[in-house]
């Protein structure tokens, strides 16, 4: 077998950390976008500013759909909104007018705070639910629209607000929108290709995992929905300078579907694909003038086409790299010398205590009073038959479920029952016994992706590529490379994680969870799918890991390998404990024979 390290074809290296090849086709666009004027009339002009508009509002709608995987799908709502508070504004009908740019940004504050008030639903209800909700605000907002008179004009309308020299000609006007529309791109590819972008993908792909990291949910969907809702209400803004007037009737749901198919056709998790998109969608019912009536139509067909041949969209047809085959005969080798450099901070003198712990789901009680010790440096195995509740401990001491009885402490603190994304900040890590990896991207995003809460730079520092979201980029690439090389992954970092085998999986998990620097690992049948070889490889890693001060609860079905590594051992039946002690005393304890590990 070969040693990954040592592949030389799985060095397929263009990630989304290699600036350059990444930006060029951005570059290709914007180029074009230059010479369009030069090569076309004023009604292209048009085309080429809607589409700029509309990518906008894409370009933040994006972050919540294809890296969040939210289903926004009544967008069109905050582009009336901002249309109407810019032409409101600037109409001066309220209060006395206001100049075009103030209007645009306060038109993107009141887009802000609505984006959250639209976004909030979601962090309860997820798909078909919400994207429900997210219609919903666009009829209402419509029907104000419509009912407030006014001051919307209602049904008759209301001019739109205009651009003074050198931006109130067809032209002059384009290369405005396509200079927003170029800021927009810079501003969601900042937040894509930053911490908060990998832990958005994360919550839609591997919400549980990215709890486990110390991922706020309800905190990072809070920031995107209010820069979603800015950039849509700004599009707003630029549109009613387009339409000249609008009235209720430009805000169309077909409007709403074009964006939200624009980032289907485009891929989830990319920005080009979902740009590609909605220049492909602006333009189509133009060269199909007879078909524009049948939009919709077209819309849906489409749409159907995406999901049945392209599921991935434009940006897995341009994802070449991961067509290139990856070597057969990998073997995962790691590289434990390399644990001092990536474990340094100092061990925790701190016991990871439960005592009377009681957990049931109905009538089952899965863990029933349940006392155990995890000391720092030393590898503790939890045994047990199928249902014993092995997984339910692990569950409950990361915060999973809340138990429902006694107590669970590190040291002196008491943690607190619920909250699993807490447990990472107290250096509690785990692994899954099903790995929970994001599949859509790389291996090193998905080890970054347990180094979330190490990062330094603020939300707003990352959207404006600050030097401090740069430093932590560079802290977290280098240390999920060196985590990468300590479990033997190394030469597969620029992989997709979906491509990789089960057992290269359960090693990204572990490398993940280290990325932590925990004081206390969890792991949850790590050995589970992997040939006896990387069981041993395994097991040596893990030993080297606890020698570091680390504390491992260790739940595993392969008695060697917990005879093998095991400082104490305790073994569940029914939730309660059967035996606890070293593995020597384990090993010829009658009724774990009988009840266990068979005569
Ligand atoms: N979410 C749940 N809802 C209802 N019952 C559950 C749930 N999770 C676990 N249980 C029940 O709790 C008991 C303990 O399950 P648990 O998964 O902790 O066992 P385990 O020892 O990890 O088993 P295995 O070795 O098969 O993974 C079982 O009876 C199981 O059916």
């Amino acid at each position: 077998m070969t040693a990954i390290a040592d592949i030389p074809t799985s060095r397929e290296t263009t990630t989304r950390h290699s600036v350059l090849p990444a930006l060029l086709p951005f570059l290709g666009v914007f180029v074009l976008a230059m010479i369009l004027p030069f090569v076309s009339n004023d009604y292209w002009a048009l085309i080429g500013t809607r589409a700029a508009i509309y990518w906008v509002l894409v370009a933040g709608l994006n972050l919540v759909v294809g890296f969040a995987g939210h289903l926004a799908i009544g967008y069109v709502a905050l582009l009336t909104l901002g249309a109407y508070t810019t032409s409101v504004l600037a109409a001066g009908n309220v209060l006395p007018p206001v100049p075009i740019y103030g209007a645009l940004i306060i038109a993107s504050c009141v887009g802000a705070v609505f984006g959250v008030i639209v976004g909030l639903p979601a962090m309860r209800l997820r798909t078909f639910y919400f994207a429900m909700t997210t219609l919903g605000f666009a009829t209402i907002v419509t029907q104000i629209a419509l009912a407030w008179q006014s001051v919307t004009g209602g049904g008759i309308g209301i001019v739109g607000p205009e651009f003074s020299a050198p931006f109130n000609t067809p032209w002059g006007f384009y290369y405005l929108c396509i200079g927003f529309a170029a800021v927009a791109t810079w501003l969601s590819a900042n937040i894509a290709y930053s911490r908060f972008g990998r832990a958005l993908i994360a919550i839609r792909d591997a919400d549980v995992a990215a709890e486990a990291t110390g991922i706020s949910k309800p905190k990072l969907l809070v920031s995107i929905f209010l820069l979603a809702g800015a950039m849509a209400a700004f599009a707003g803004g630029l549109f009613a300078s387009l339409q000249t007037y609008i009235t209720p009737d430009a805000f169309t749901f077909d409007l709403s579907v074009l964006f939200f198919i624009a980032i289907l056709i485009g891929g989830r998790g990319s920005i080009l694909g979902p740009m590609l998109g909605t220049i492909i969608l602006t333009i189509l019912p133009e060269i199909a003038a007879p078909l524009a009536a049948w939009s919709t139509f077209l819309y849906a067909v489409l749409l159907l086409l995406i999901v049945l041949v392209m599921p991935g969209g434009i940006a897995a047809l341009l994802d070449f790299k991961s067509r290139r085959p990856l070597a057969s005969n990998r073997a995962i080798v790691p590289r434990i010398a390399g644990l001092s450099e990536v474990l340094r901070k100092t061990a925790t003198t701190k016991t990871l205590t439960l005592r009377e712990v009681v957990l049931t789901f109905g009538n089952v009680r899965a863990i029933d009073g349940l006392d155990l010790d995890v000391k720092p440096g030393q590898i503790h195995g939890l045994i047990g038959p199928n249902g014993s509740g092995k997984t339910t401990t692990l569950n409950v001491i990361s915060g999973y479920y809340a138990a429902k009885g006694g107590t669970i402490t590190l040291g002196d603190d008491a943690l607190p029952p619920g909250m699993p994304e807490l447990r990472a900040g107290k250096g509690i890590a785990r692994t899954f016994q099903t790995p929970r990896v994001i599949g859509e991207a790389s291996v090193l995003e998905n080890v970054m992706v347990g180094g979330t809460i190490e990062g330094e730079a603020t939300f707003a520092e990352a959207l404006l590529s600050l030097p401090r979201h740069h430093r932590d980029e560079r802290k977290l690439t280098a240390q999920a490379r060196a985590m990468l090389g300590v479990v033997g992954l190394e030469a597969l970092a620029d992989v997709r994680a979906d491509r990789l085998q089960h057992s290269e999986l359960r090693f990204i998990e572990i490398a993940r969870a280290l990325m932590l620097q925990p004081d206390f690992l969890l792991l949850d049948e790590p050995a589970a799918g992997l040939s006896s070889d990387e069981i041993t490889r395994l097991g040596a890693l893990i030993k080297a890991i606890s020698r570091r001060g680390t504390g491992v609860l260790l739940v595993e079905h392969h008695a060697d390998l917990i005879f093998d590594i095991c400082d104490q051992v305790t073994v569940l039946n029914l939730g309660k404990i059967l035996a606890a002690g070293t593995p020597a005393e384990i090993r010829v304890h009658k009724e774990v024979v009988s009840a266990y590990l068979g005569g």
